[in-house]
């Protein structure tokens, strides 16, 4: 409306001259004219100056006064038109400020006589004060001197008005044009009838809502921190593609393990084969298998090179340790701790607890003399630091391993039992062909970052946590929370 009433005058007319004015003649609301004289400036369908105005405004005491009449007046009323009354029995007909205020005015006025007894000096008194604050309130204007004897009695208080006077600008037009601001397909298809919004390189764009971390990522980093913090040494683990040999074999893991079948993982079309592998280690490797040593019997089979060669998805980080623990027997000996979180692939019916990949915590130390009750002690050290002290060993097997433990933790939250990882002592089948001293042991063990992720963060079902299931919102939402679920 305001829009409309603004460029139409304008069409008629030269100047808007004041828009305060024009505002009261077209009984529109300053405000929303100012607003639409802004817009239709901003895009030069007008040209606009800045009008500011000193104006006036009522106080509360003003108000009242406006209202009731001012308290001189009041008082000079309460006082007979014949007659006297004496100053007590006037102050009782009175409020006590109007009194107070009232009393002295009416005396600098000389309207009443003011003995022992009170009577009127004049017939007639004219409300100046009232008469004066009700033209202020209709926004006529006042003269300085009136202006001055109102704010002296805080009766009024001032107040900039802005407004505007408003010209045609280059763009103007009796109406608003619409501009396309999109590039549709439609707004592209028409270009040819569209006028479009010119770019604003000045305009700030919406927010980003971005760069959220996934509850693995920051339980993930709670972990790291733990190894950093206990003197552990991040393994490369930035090859998800592995060969049988570094995944298996290397790791005494015999050839026809179940654990090597493709219904438990996943081995690759192409590169379907390792390019190399180191001659001599796999030499000793084969010999392991086959008829043992280093005080074993081996496994008495067979051993094929052609199934080492064959590439897989690393099945679980332990390739890399035996990367790691190979290079370090190329070496002169010094005692290592290693770890590494990273993802590891299985192939598996899924369901809520199983996905085909997840991520694996792997932490080894590697130094000579080193025995079960240091592997059970580094445990109790590494599980405490994430809240969860009571840990409980049942023996277990893994082809790599001697002795073997699972790891079980009270859950103080769930009230029971939880199996949270896997460990053990790596057998001389594996170290020694590597070429490691005699003496030289390797405490190890290994856990998913999934299992407890989801105990920490209430979730049942893996595929909610992780996989293209996973609800955005769990990601932007998710708390921190602190590993030390006890
Ligand atoms: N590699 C084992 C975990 C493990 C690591 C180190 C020693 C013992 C066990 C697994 O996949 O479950």
């Amino acid at each position: 409306m305001a829009e409309e009433a603004i460029l139409g005058f304008l069409q008629q007319n030269e100047e808007i001259t004041d828009s305060g004015q024009f505002s009261s003649e077209h009984n529109l609301d300053h405000d929303e004219v100012v607003n639409v004289i802004k817009s239709l400036h901003g895009f030069r369908y007008i040209e606009a100056q800045d009008i500011k105005r000193e104006s006036w405004l009522l106080t509360d005491e003003g108000k009242k006064y406006a209202a009731e009449g001012s308290p001189e007046v009041q008082v000079f009323l309460a006082v007979p038109a014949e007659g006297s009354l004496s100053k007590d029995e006037l102050e009782k007909k009175l409020a006590p400020s109007v009194f107070k205020i009232g009393w002295s005015q009416v005396g600098k006025n000389k309207w009443v006589q003011m003995g022992k007894q009170v009577s009127r000096k004049v017939k007639h008194v004219e409300d100046k004060v009232k008469n004066l604050l009700l033209q202020t309130q209709d926004g006529l204007e006042l003269d300085k001197e009136s202006l001055k004897y109102l704010e002296g009695r805080k009766l009024i208080t001032s107040r900039t008005w802005k407004g505007y006077s408003v010209k045609k600008g280059p763009n103007y037009a009796p109406k608003r044009k619409n501009f396309a601001t999109d590039l549709t397909r439609e707004n592209l298809q028409n270009w040819k009838e569209l006028e479009f919004k010119e770019y604003n390189y000045n305009a700030k764009g919406l927010p980003v809502d971005a760069g959220h971390l996934h509850p693995l990522l920051k339980v993930r980093k709670q972990f790291k921190d733990i190894f950093c913090q206990m003197g552990f040494e991040e393994m490369p683990t930035n090859n998800f593609v592995e060969s049988s040999f570094w995944n298996f074999d290397a790791l005494f893991q015999p050839q026809q393990h179940p654990a090597r079948d493709s219904h438990d993982t996943f081995f690759l079309k192409a590169p379907s084969t390792t390019r190399e592998l180191p001659e001599d280690y796999v030499e000793r490797v084969k010999q392991v298998h086959e008829s043992g040593g280093y005080g074993s019997r081996g496994y008495n089979y067979d051993w094929k090179r052609e199934e080492a060669n064959k590439n897989l998805l690393r099945t679980h980080t332990t390739a890399v340790s035996s990367r790691m623990l190979y290079a370090l027997a190329k070496e002169p000996f010094a005692p290592k701790k290693y770890f590494s979180i990273d993802r590891v692939f299985r192939n598996e019916a899924v369901d809520r607890t199983h996905l085909a990949e997840f991520h694996q915590i792997e932490g080894l130390i590697c130094d000579r003399g080193l025995t079960l009750g240091d592997l059970i002690g580094v445990l109790q050290d590494f599980f405490s630091r994430l809240g969860m002290s009571k840990l409980r060993f049942k023996p277990a097997y893994n082809p790599y391993t001697e002795p073997s433990m699972e790891i079980f933790s009270y859950h103080e939250g769930l009230g029971k039992w939880v199996e949270i990882g896997n460990s053990g002592m790596f057998r001389p089948e594996m170290l020694q062909p590597m070429g490691l001293p005699e003496d030289v042991r390797v405490i190890a063990w290994g856990l998913s970052l999934e299992r407890p992720t989801m105990i920490l963060y209430g979730i049942d079902n893996i595929r909610d946590l992780f996989g293209h299931k996973v609800d955005l919102d769990l990601i932007k939402r998710n708390p921190i929370c602190r590993i030390g679920i006890e």
